[in-house]
């Protein structure tokens, strides 16, 4: 029986969970508040803190850390992998420690992983990382030639949602073609095309999200933040964490959204459909890398769980191919698995070089 401890750091939460083989035995949601996340310059500054969090959760569980088979980390800002596993190695602690590619709560997946992996001679992994990237060479010109693209998106869910789907279908998903919209805090589109992620559209590139800005024009921009009025660490904010729903509403919570339009809110109204037609028209750009030949467009995440809003999206996209609404994300389950994969040598864990 192998025990895998999972760990998936969120801006404002750390996920933990516990399985023995494909049980769940423990699973919790660590909520850090934002008053407690603001003394922490940096993200890798809440290490000691993030990490001590998931020993103490298994210490009044009971469980002893010693009986752990492995520890599997969300993958972090990485520079472009490939899908699957990674065992954490020196390189992969440096750059996520000292170098991420973007600042970002997942950086201390891998590294918290690795901690506890190491306190115990075991090994950590991380597993479908958000910079899984198998681009198309044409989805890599961003027409900035300073700027290329790379493919940044909420691949663990994604992934295992168009995994799913094809099963729900009685087919591999290597034979099948997704457009995918995860939609939570943030909101990623990808394209799954017979099993290659082979575009998408990142939560900087596209709709607005309950917390982000998604896509702005480029040139107000520049001048905003050559205006002298905002710091980066501002700026940073109004992208991510202030933008979306929070920005125009004042909470992130698309429960909240729907309660306010019940009650009335014009505003609230406007913002929320606005937010379906973004994801509604980036899954139809994102039909166009498959050429229209789109087996089923899924919608996934919790605002997935909105019945208002897979509506409002359905209502435009499902001239495209069938809607499967699959709310929720099963992100624990997917590390803990993958790495079981790993543990049964059913998968191969690869090595991460740079
Ligand atoms: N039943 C629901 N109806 C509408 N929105 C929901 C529901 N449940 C959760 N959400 C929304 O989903 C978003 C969070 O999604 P989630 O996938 O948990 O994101 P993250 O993991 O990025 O925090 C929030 O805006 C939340 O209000
Ligand atoms: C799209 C990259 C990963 C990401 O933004 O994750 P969260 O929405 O969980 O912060």
């Amino acid at each position: 029986m192998y025990k895998i401890l999972a760990i998936n750091p969120g801006s404002t939460s750390t996920k933990i969970a516990l399985y023995e083989n494909e049980q769940e035995i423990l699973v919790k949601t660590l909520d850090h508040p934002s008053e407690e996340m603001e003394k922490f310059e940096k993200v890798v500054d809440q290490f000691q803190m993030r990490k001590d969090v998931v020993l103490l959760f298994l210490k009044d569980n009971g469980f002893d850390v010693n009986k752990l088979d492995a520890v599997v980390g969300r993958g972090g800002m990485l520079p472009p992998v490939k899908s699957g596993a990674y065992r954490v190695n020196d390189l992969m602690v440096d750059r996520l420690k000292n170098r991420p590619v973007v600042e970002h709560a997942s950086n201390l997946g891998a590294l918290i992983a690795h901690e506890i992996a190491s306190s115990i001679g075991k090994e950590a992994y991380i597993y479908d990382s958000v910079k899984v990237d198998e681009l198309i060479p044409e989805a890599r010109i961003s027409g900035m030639p300073a700027l290329p693209r790379t493919s940044t998106s909420h691949v663990l869910n994604s992934r295992a949602m168009a995994i799913k789907a094809a099963k729900n279908m009685g087919k591999n998903y290597t034979e099948m073609n997704f457009v995918v919209a995860h939609m939570g805090g943030g909101v990623s589109l990808s394209v799954y095309e017979k099993g290659r992620l082979s575009d998408i559209i990142s939560d900087d590139e596209g709709p607005f999200s309950p917390e982000r800005s998604g896509r702005v024009n480029l040139r107000p921009f520049m001048d905003m933040c050559f205006s002298g009025k905002y710091d980066k660490k501002t700026v940073g904010k109004m992208i991510s964490g202030n933008g979306g729903l929070k920005g125009y509403l004042g909470t992130t919570d698309a429960r909240e959204v729907e309660k306010m339009i019940h009650e009335g809110n014009e505003e609230a109204n406007l913002v929320y459909r606005a937010m379906a037609y973004q994801i509604a028209k980036g899954i139809g750009e994102l039909a166009t890398v498959l050429k229209g030949n789109v087996d089923a467009i899924i919608l996934t995440g919790g605002i997935a769980y909105s019945k208002m809003m897979t509506d409002m999206i359905k209502e435009r996209v499902e001239f495209i191919a069938p809607v499967e609404i699959m709310a929720g994300e099963n992100e624990m389950e997917s590390l803990a698995l993958g790495t079981l994969r790993v543990l049964r040598n059913e998968e191969q864990a690869k090595e991460y070089t740079e």
